[in-house]
């Protein structure tokens, strides 16, 4: 089922959580909200769920508008960060429950009822644990518990608010590869939100970018890596040199000075070079594995210059602390303000 949002404006109060936002999600797809803290993620999808009514703009399902319906009525399953499950009741009866509060119209049958639970918990690989209190569980079974609940309904539309945010790092990989997994299997829509940028790489089709209550940029994560629409964007993926034009023209050949050339670290070369006319100076060499990073400083710019190399490429003997180098970009994206003007 498809969603699309048109022009939603939310206020808490007087102040602006949503600016007008316009989105569409195909059925089917999979689809991240990412942006900083604050910034409206988990206002908007909980407006799509319809737990909260937009000031204006409105909200279609397959085209049909739904912006005054009830959550209860517009069949769609929520998973939250604390997954919430009833902590009295078995993994069993946690996710019967969304089928047993259902009208008696649409409530399964007991032996129904026992063969889909069952379905539901070998789907999220919980089969052997039916039995079991939450209290039993680990963070990432209590998860994949949360998820059984809310697919127990059939929901057209899965909606997650940083589903694996309370895990750690190593578990939250685990689940959301085999989240990716699950929803190419069964292609629910689903929109979930995250701030972290790796999460939302590894399990989107696409990604809304999201800042002050607008969506800055809507892409797949490719898209949105190379070809950033604003400094914001090209911010928040990932570390990045900001360049000013005494230190980017040379290579760029764009001499204007207010152009800004931003380069990730893995796009920049240290070469030491003892003539140089305004040259970094090497500050720290950080050994990280199968990476090497360096920072170097410079007298134009306030925050470390950074290169990081694959161990392969680093020239040994040639970048030491103290060094003089000069930073060359092997690629960047030039902006001019929020407006980006080339890109290699
Ligand atoms: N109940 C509320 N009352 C007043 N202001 C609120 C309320 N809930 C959220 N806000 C404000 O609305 C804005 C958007 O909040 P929202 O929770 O949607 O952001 P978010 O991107 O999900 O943030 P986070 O990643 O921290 O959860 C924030 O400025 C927040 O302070």
């Amino acid at each position: 089922m498809s969603i699309e949002l048109s022009d939603i404006r939310y206020r808490y109060g007087e102040a602006p959580a949503l600016n007008g936002i316009d989105l569409s999600i195909e059925s089917g797809e999979l689809l991240a909200l990412l942006g900083p803290s604050g910034c409206g993620k988990t206002t908007l999808l909980r407006v799509t769920a319809g737990l909260e009514f937009p000031d204006s703009g409105t909200v279609r399902f397959e085209g049909r508008d739904v912006t005054s319906i009830s959550a209860r009525n517009r069949h769609v399953g929520f998973v939250f960060q604390h997954y919430a499950l009833f902590n009295h009741l078995s993994v069993f009866e946690n996710v019967a429950f969304g089928l047993r509060v259902r009208g008696w119209r649409l409530r399964p049958r007991r032996a129904e009822l026992k063969r889909r639970v069952h379905d539901l918990l070998e789907l999220v690989q919980l089969g052997e644990l039916a039995q079991r209190y939450p209290a039993q569980l680990s963070g990432g079974q209590r998860q994949r518990v949360a998820l059984a609940r809310a697919l127990a309904v059939e929901p057209e539309i899965l909606l997650l608010d940083e589903p694996f945010g309370a895990l750690d790092a190593r578990v939250r990989g685990d689940l959301r590869r085999w989240l990716r997994g699950l929803h190419d299997r069964i292609h629910v829509t689903s929109v979930f939100v995250t701030h972290d940028q790796e999460e939302a790489f590894e399990l989107a089709d696409r990604i809304a970018v999201m800042n002050k209550g607008r969506i800055e940029q809507l892409a797949d994560p490719q898209t949105l890596y190379t070809q950033p629409a604003s400094p914001f964007v090209c911010r928040f993926l990932g570390e990045v040199n900001e360049l000013p034009t005494a230190l980017h023209a040379r290579w760029t050949g764009v001499d204007a000075a207010d152009v800004t050339a931003f380069v990730r670290p893995h796009d920049l070369d240290l070469d030491a070079d003892e003539t140089a006319i305004a040259p970094a100076r090497i500050s720290a060499i950080r050994d990280l594995g199968p990476l090497i990073r360096v920072e170097a400083e410079h007298p134009l710019l306030s925050a470390p210059i950074v290169a990081v190399y694959e161990r392969s490429r680093f020239p040994i003997g040639r970048l030491a602390a103290g060094a003089t180098v000069t930073p060359v970009p092997r690629r960047w994206l030039l902006f001019r303000g929020e407006q980006r003007i080339d890109a290699t």
